[in-house]
């Protein structure tokens, strides 16, 4: 029997993930719900915390909603947080104001044995929820992005019980006891798989896996804990549930990028800021569908500068090869919306770049 293929997607964002070197690039930011949006805020005030907004699925929908209402991203990204897996999972999570996450950290073999994949879809109910509410909520042309994070990235909040500048406990754990630490990626790799594929049935149409520590880690520790449990994961949802697109998000790989993506076998990849565009054309391009890369900052300052980055990404990334315009890291609380709305203007606007 021969099997029909899908409709070409009435999605940029799709598209682009399909091969396609749409014109202008789809575009969505990272982090684009969020605190620099007064309409957030507000949201959040009535939520009370962090978590209560991510696990209650009418506001979860409208803070997700709030920056496409603004500026008509071709993609909507589930609000929520990378830290709900350890949550889920059984360890005790907080979000602090102005002081980010604390965790209980986990300090032994005992601690190890607590955490129990078996609760992680009852606790995610709520998450659920809100892809279900937001898969009908937006409107026709905008992809829905599931999310979750790394392993390797969970694994450095849960250990050094918040954030950390060194991750010293945590290579600690990873160089001096493999054995233990892979227990922990490997309880990772197993709730993270499920509850991806439980968004995907939510109605995630492509998945993003956030690995923004991976950049801390020497080349063999990388490939075994980075690469390995991502592709893994990658693996997992090309065979359970083909043709839904994995972007990996390594940032700080640097020249290990095409490693990535190669070992992996992810769709995309996004691109850190640090990314040169013409190595990532020569390097990154040939082997996958690339994402970014703008510097955060840029929107921050504004003005000239800003137009000028942002045309260089759209003359060397865009246009030749599939592409999607986002930054090369979050966004950050402290932007004027008004830099989101240049942005999305210069890129709407562009003349496609002619062909070399
Ligand atoms: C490392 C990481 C985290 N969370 C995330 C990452 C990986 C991406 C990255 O590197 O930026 C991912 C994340 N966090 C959040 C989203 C929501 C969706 C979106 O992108 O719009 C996503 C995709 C909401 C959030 N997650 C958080 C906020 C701010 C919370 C608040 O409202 O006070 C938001 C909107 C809190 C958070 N969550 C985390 C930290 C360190 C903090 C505190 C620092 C900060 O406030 O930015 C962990």
């Amino acid at each position: 029997m021969s099997q029909t293929p899908a409709a070409p997607s009435s999605k940029p964002f799709l598209r682009a993930l399909g091969g396609e070197a749409v014109w202008p690039p789809p575009v969505w930011l990272m982090r684009q719900a969020g605190r620099y949006l007064p309409e957030y805020r507000a949201t959040r005030a009535d939520a009370g915390g962090f978590l209560d907004l991510c696990y209650t699925p009418d506001f979860a929908v409208e803070v997700t909603l709030q920056p496409l209402r603004r500026y008509n991203f071709d993609a909507a990204i589930l609000f929520s947080d990378i830290l709900v897996v350890p949550h889920a999972l059984g360890q005790h999570v907080a979000f602090k104001q102005g002081e980010g996450p604390v965790l209980d950290a986990l300090k032994d073999e005992a601690d190890l044995a607590k955490l129990d994949t078996g609760r992680v879809l009852d606790h995610m109910r709520p998450v659920l929820e809100t892809v279900a509410g937001l898969s009908k909520a937006i409107p026709e042309t905008t992809a829905l992005i599931g999310f979750a994070g790394a392993p390797w990235t969970v694994a450095t909040y849960m250990i050094e019980g918040g954030g950390s500048k060194d991750f010293a406990t945590t290579k600690a754990w990873a160089y001096g006891r493999p054995d233990l630490f892979a227990r922990l990626i490997d309880t990772l790799v197993t709730a993270t798989g499920d509850y991806l594929i439980a968004q995907i049935d939510a109605g995630a149409e492509a998945i993003q896996i956030f690995d923004t520590w991976a950049g801390a880690l020497p080349e063999a520790d990388f490939m075994r804990w980075v690469v390995d449990p991502i592709g893994r994961i990658a693996a997992r949802i090309r065979s359970e549930r083909p043709g839904v697109p994995v972007i990996g998000f390594p940032r700080g790989a640097g020249v290990l990028y095409p490693t990535f993506v190669r070992e992996t076998g992810v769709v995309g990849v996004s691109l850190d800021t640090s990314v040169p565009c013409d190595w990532a054309v020569e390097a990154v391009q040939p082997l996958a569908v690339t994402q970014g890369n703008l510097d955060p900052i840029h929107l921050v300052a504004g003005g000239d500068a800003q137009d000028a980055a942002t045309d260089h990404i759209l003359r060397t990334l865009c246009g030749k090869n599939p592409h999607i315009f986002n930054l090369g890291h979050g966004i950050v609380p402290q932007t004027p919306p008004e830099n989101v709305a240049r942005l999305m203007e210069r890129i709407r606007n562009a003349a496609r770049p002619v062909e070399a």
